[in-house]
């Protein structure tokens, strides 16, 4: 048979996650190995490492590159951090599989934990989420900006150049470091929309690599990870704003809990709405609830608004 082609960033974690969804494939339908070629792709977000990604302006830091060789035919499937995908999507590309989610939280390294931090501590992160949830939590901190991969970050930690960063688990536990800092319960820290979650895109008019795909997908995780990302297209948000979802399906009913943030941490909104799994409305009319009861410091970060 002809080799399939799995595009991907090529950045240790994403590799990683392309390699899963390679084993998954070739356990799923008895291929050779060497069926499947990995192949890199290198986008802006890989290539600018100085800069808050939010500065860097544009959107699809991460998929626009995967995006035009996935169009051109150069790969069947590009594999994401569903963390990184727009909201909006091209039509002509569909979400095929999303499989099982791993740890949706953040870890903090470091510290024990965020309350732990020693007074006016520097802790690096380059996510507008963290730095807005870490402020709420303790306006003492100074937040400076960490760029670049998972280990590049961690190098940065163990130069000194922070107290403490927050990454999230799932990350961690993938490339092998289970050991790496303190899990933060959701409770105290909410996660981004889709952390932990990759999913495999496709062209949408290619129904044979889509069928290849469809059994990859993990039913409660493509609900879970719908919602999350309704919740934020609601908004006319991305993941670089200070937004944090988590859907969860315990027994019959599907829970989703969120939280809005001014850039500062000064004020949020957070609030959690539960609908049987699938119910369209759930996160739509949760994202109009809490942009009604924000004050104008959050609003006014929302194109929804
Ligand atoms: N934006 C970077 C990014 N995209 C996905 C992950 C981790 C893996 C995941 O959430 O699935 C990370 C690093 C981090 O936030 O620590």
């Amino acid at each position: 048979m002809p080799a399939f082609r799995i595009g991907t960033r090529g950045s240790p974690l994403a590799l990683i996650q392309a390699n899963m969804v390679r084993d998954a494939l070739v356990a799923t339908h008895g291929w050779e190995a060497d069926a499947v070629e990995i192949v890199i792709v290198r986008t802006t977000g890989d290539r600018v490492q100085d800069r808050a990604l939010a500065e860097i302006g544009g959107k699809a830091l991460w998929t626009k590159e995967l995006d035009r060789a996935l169009l051109a035919g150069e790969i069947d499937c590009a594999v994401h951090s569903m963390k990184d995908v727009e909201t909006i999507r091209p039509a002509a590309i569909a979400i095929a599989a999303i499989l099982e989610r791993e740890t949706t939280c953040d870890r903090i390294i470091g510290a024990e934990s965020v309350a732990a931090l020693r007074e006016g501590a520097v802790v690096g992160t380059s996510s507008p989420r963290r730095s807005a949830q870490l402020r709420k939590l303790r306006p003492d901190l100074t937040i400076v900006l960490f760029r670049g991969n998972v280990d590049t970050r961690l190098a940065k930690l163990a130069a000194g150049e922070a107290d403490a960063t927050l990454l999230a688990a799932a990350g961690l536990v993938r490339l092998g470091r289970h050991d790496v800092g303190t899990t933060i319960p959701p409770e105290e820290l909410l996660p981004a929309p889709a952390q932990g979650a990759v999913g495999v895109e496709a062209r949408a008019d290619d129904e044979r690599t889509r069928s290849l795909l469809a059994p990859l997908n993990h039913r409660d995780t493509d609900i879970c990870v719908r919602t999350e990302r309704a919740f934020l297209a609601e908004l006319g948000a991305d993941c670089q704003s200070p937004v944090a979802a988590l859907a969860t399906i315990a027994g019959p009913s599907l829970l989703l809990r969120a939280e809005l943030l001014a850039i500062d941490g000064s004020a949020h909104v957070a609030g959690n709405a539960a609908a049987a799994p699938g119910d369209p409305d759930i996160a739509p009319s949760l994202a109009r609830d809490l942009l009604a009861e924000a004050p104008e410091s959050i609003r006014s970060l929302f194109a929804g608004a």
